[in-house]
Order: structure tokens, then sequence, then C-alpha cells
């Protein structure tokens, strides 16, 4: 009998800097394995020897938008080919810190990259494949600010923007939510922890019922 391995699920978590997202991919991970699968935790620019040594260039090197946008996708492209497609053909489970949606939300919506050549890199970089479901934190720039400045971290290139910057970040996450609703979840972000858990695990054990 041809018994096909099932292909693993791919789980992008996505919203500005300081939504809190990071805090609760910990959670999503602890519930899949409780639910004895194997999961790979990840996270964009980086998830590879060579993504990380991009991700060092672009939180910390002034560039050209299009440069910053193709290395995004350069950084992407390595980590399909090295981690999330392997993976996901052996069953696995992927749970990335990011993906194509905040290369349209900060590139596009924050920057201003044409949206044409937003679509384009996409086409080539991953055609056909998108998340099987994005968690889209929401939450107004001047709350998610305040939370990046109480962690105490020096900030890098895109945490230094301004509201402005981050205000256009989040419209166009919202725009990329309400294109494709079945796959990206708008979370509001403003809850306590305990709340945006609860919601969390709900969407996450939705994908991989007991
Ligand atoms: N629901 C919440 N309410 C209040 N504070 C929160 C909440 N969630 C996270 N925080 C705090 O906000 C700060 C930023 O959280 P976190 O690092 O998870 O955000 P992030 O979305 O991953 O940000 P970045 O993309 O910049 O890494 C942390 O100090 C965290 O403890
Ligand atoms: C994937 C991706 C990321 N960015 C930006 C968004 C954040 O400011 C940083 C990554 O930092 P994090 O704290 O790990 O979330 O990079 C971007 O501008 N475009 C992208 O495609």
């Amino acid at each position: 009998m041809n018994q096909s391995l099932a292909r693993g699920r791919f789980i992008t978590f996505e919203g500005i800097d300081g939504a809190g997202k990071s805090s609760q991919i910990a959670a999503a991970v602890a519930l899949l394995q409780q639910r004895g699968i194997v999961v790979e935790q990840s996270r964009e620019p980086g998830g590879t020897a060579l993504g990380e040594r991009l991700r060092e260039l672009l939180l910390h090197e002034a560039m050209d938008l299009e440069t910053e946008a193709m290395l995004m996708f350069a950084a992407r492209r390595e980590h399909l080919a090295a981690r999330i497609e392997p993976a996901l053909a052996a069953g696995r489970w992927v749970v990335c810190d990011r993906f194509s949606d905040a290369t349209y939300a900060y590139q596009v919506g924050g920057r201003g990259l044409s949206a044409a050549k937003f679509a384009a890199l996409e086409q080539w970089v991953h055609p056909g494949l998108q998340p099987d479901l994005t968690i889209l934190f929401d939450l107004p720039p001047a709350i998610a600010a305040a939370r990046v400045a109480s962690t105490g971290h020096a900030p890098d290139r895109f945490e230094r923007e301004q509201g402005a910057f981050f205000e256009r970040v989040r419209a166009a996450y919202l725009q990329r939510a309400q294109a494709a609703p079945a796959r990206i979840r708008v979370i509001d972000a403003g809850q306590t922890p305990e709340r945006i858990r609860a919601e969390v695990e709900a969407l996450v054990g939705a994908l991989c019922p007991r």
C-alpha cells in the first residue's frame, strides 16, 4: 500500500515591532508538541546561517529600498530551500516569526516599494506556497513603541522608525488580512497576554484537532 506522508503545516506570526508575537510563539509551539506534532520554530529574516548574516545587515545597515526587499527575499529563498520546504515535505510543522506578509507590510506599505515588484518577487521565490495560517497581532503603534522601549534593548533600524511609518505598516497588514481572511487571522494585541494566548491556542489548535 502506498502510505504517503502527510505534509506538515506552515504557521506564521506577524505584526508591527512590539506587538507581542514573540511572547506567544513559544505557547503555540508547546501546544503543537503536546499534541505529538514535530515542530520547527524559526524566524525571518534569518532561520539559516546565511539568513542570520543577512539579518544582521538588514537590521543594522542603511540601504536602498529595493536592495532591502531583494535581501529579504534572498534570505527567504535560502530559508525555504534549506529548512521550510524539507521540513514540510517530511511532515514536520514550521512555526515562523514573520514571512512574506512582513515584506508587504514593511517594504510596500511602510517604505513604498511597488506592489508589482513585491508580487513578482513573491511569485519567483515561493510560487504557490503561502502559510496555512497567519496570526496577525494588531496594535496601535504608540502602544507597540512603548512596549519596545520597555524592553531596554538598543533599537534596530526598523524599530527607530517614526509612528507614521508603523501606521502605514499596520494599515498594509490589515489590508493584506482583508484580502485573505481565511488565512490571516487578526488578534487584538492590546489584550492581556493570557487572553491573547487563549486566542492563539484556539487558532493553532483548530489546525490539529485532538
Ligand atoms: N499583551 C501584552 N501586554 C503587555 N505587554 C506585552 C504583551 N505582550 C508582550 N508584551 C511585552 O512587550 C514587549 C515586546 O513583546 P515581544 O518581544 O513579544 O514583541 P514582538 O512583536 O515579538 O516584537 P518584535 O517584532 O520587535 O520582536 C515585551 O517586553 C513583552 O513582555
Ligand atoms: C521578514 C521581514 C522583516 N522585516 C523587519 C520587521 C522587523 O522590524 C525586523 C525583524 O525583527 P523581529 O524583531 O525579529 O521581528 O525586520 C521587514 O521589514 N521585512 C520583512 O520581510
